[in-house]
C-alpha cells in the first residue's frame, strides 16, 4: 500500500478543469462489437449470462481491448475532513478519520480485506493532511486553489496502466457533503437527501436536513455551476474522487463507483456532460436512503444489493469478483463450433 509519486498538477485553473470535463473520449465501439460477436458464438443461449455479458463489453469498450484485462486493479481510498461536523451532523468525531487511516495502513479495515479478495492494490491518500474544509453553512468549503489541488491529487493518483479503478472515501461528516452536493446538482431540499450516515437517530437526520437547507440558501445561485457546487459544498476527498474518475476516463479505465458518497462525488462530471459517467458502473445499492434517488438521476443501475452503508470503496471492491467472473466466461468458454453443439433453429428464436 504505497502512495504513488505525483507528476505535475494537470489543472492550474477552474477553466482548464472544466474543459477537461467536457472534452471526453468515447468508448471503442469496434472493440465492443467484436466482443458481442464472440459472445454470440459461446455455448449458451444468446443473452443468458445477462449483465455479465454487458459488463465484459463495457470493460472492453473503455479499455479498447477485444479481450479485456483485470490484471491491475487499483482501489484508492481518499481521506478528508469536514468543517460542517461542527453542526452536529455525524455521531462520530472528526478524529476518527485519521484513526481509520491508521487502521487502513495496518490492514485492519473492511477495505483491506475486500481489496485483497478482489486482488486489487490499495492506495490510501490523505487530502490536505486531513485539515478540515470550512463549514459550508458559513462559507465555501474550499477556495479554488484547495479545490484544484484536491482534484489534481485524485487525478494523478490513477496509474495510466490500471485496468479497473475502484475509488472510495473516508471522512467523518461526508454524507452531509454528499447530500448537499446532490441537492445542489439535482434540486430538492435537505429532507430529500439527508440520511442516517453512520447512525444518526431521527432527530439527528432532521438536524442534518436543516443544515443542508441552510447551506443551500447561503450559497444560492452560485450552486448552479457543478464545479462551483463541488467546491462550495463538497469536500477535499470528494473532489479527489471526481479527479480520479476523470483521469480514468482520459486513460480509458473503467470505474466501479461505491456508495452514496462516492456517487455524489462523481456526479458533477454527469452534470457537466451527460455522458461523463459512461465509463462507470455502480457497484452496489447503499442502504443510505438517498443513494437510489441519486443513482436514478444519473441513470446508474446497481450491480449488488447487500445493504452496505460503509464507504471506503467497499462496494466497488466487493463487485470486482463479478467482473472477473464475466471475463472468465468470455475468455474461457468454448464456442458452438469448438464444442460441436447444435445451435437453435433461428426461425424458432
Ligand atoms: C469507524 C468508521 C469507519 C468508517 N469507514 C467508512 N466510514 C464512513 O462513514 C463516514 C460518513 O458518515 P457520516 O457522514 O455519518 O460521518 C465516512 O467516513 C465514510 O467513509 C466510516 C465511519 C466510521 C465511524
Ligand atoms: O453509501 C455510502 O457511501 C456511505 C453510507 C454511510 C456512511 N458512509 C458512506
Amino acid at each position: 500500500m504505497t502512495a504513488p509519486d505525483f507528476p505535475r498538477a494537470p489543472f492550474q485553473t477552474m477553466h482548464a478543469l472544466r474543459e477537461a470535463c467536457i472534452n471526453l473520449r468515447g468508448p471503442a465501439r469496434a472493440a465492443g462489437q467484436q466482443i458481442a460477436d464472440r459472445e454470440a458464438t459461446l455455448t449458451k443461449p444468446a443473452g443468458s449470462l445477462g449483465r455479465l455479458e454487458e459488463l465484459t463489453r463495457w470493460m472492453g469498450e473503455w479499455q479498447n481491448r477485444v479481450m479485456p484485462s483485470l490484471e491491475r486493479i487499483q482501489v484508492i481510498v481518499f481521506a478528508g475532513n469536514h468543517g460542517v461536523v461542527a453542526q452536529g451532523v455525524s455521531p462520530w468525531p472528526s478524529d476518527v478519520t485519521a484513526q481509520m487511516v491508521a487502521n487502513f495502513e495496518h490492514g485492519g479495515a473492511a477495505i483491506n480485506q475486500l481489496a485483497r479478495i478482489g486482488g486489487a492494490r490499495l492506495d490510501v491518500i490523505c487530502l490536505e493532511k486531513l485539515r478540515s474544509t470550512r463549514d459550508f453553512t458559513q462559507g465555501a468549503a474550499m477556495d479554488e486553489a484547495g479545490f484544484l489541488s484536491a482534484v489534481n491529487t485524485g487525478y494523478v493518483s490513477v496509474s495510466p496502466d490500471t485496468d479497473l479503478l475502484c475509488p472510495g472515501e473516508m471522512g467523518i461528516g461526508n454524507t452531509t457533503a454528499a447530500s448537499t452536493l446532490s441537492a445542489a446538482l439535482f434540486g430538492g431540499q435537505g429532507s430529500d437527501w439527508a440520511g442516517r450516515g453512520t447512525g444518526l437517530d431521527d432527530a439527528g437526520v432532521t438536524r442534518k436536513a436543516h443544515v443542508i437547507d441552510r447551506a443551500l440558501s447561503f450559497h444560492g445561485e452560485s450552486l448552479r455551476d457543478p464545479l462551483e457546487a463541488a467546491r462550495r459544498v463538497g469536500g477535499f476527498e470528494l473532489a479527489a474522487i471526481m479527479g480520479a474518475v476523470l483521469a480514468a476516463r482520459h486513460h480509458g479505465i473503467p470505474v466501479l463507483l461505491d456508495g452514496f458518497v462516492c456517487t455524489a462525488a462523481a456526479a458533477p462530471l454527469f452534470a457537466l456532460s451527460l455522458d461523463g459517467l459512461d465509463h462507470t458502473r455502480l457497484s452496489h445499492r447503499s442502504a443510505e436512503a438517498a443513494h437510489m434517488r441519486l443513482a436514478g438521476l444519473l441513470g446508474l443501475d446497481p450491480l449488488l444489493n447487500m445493504a452496505l452503508r460503509l464507504g471506503e470503496a467497499s462496494g466497488g471492491a466487493l463487485a470486482i469478483p463479478l467482473l472477473k467472473a464475466a471475463l472468465a466466461c468470455h475468455e474461457g468458454m468454448a464456442t458452438f463450433a469448438d464444442a460441436a453443439i447444435s445451435q437453435a433453429d433461428s426461425d424458432a428464436t
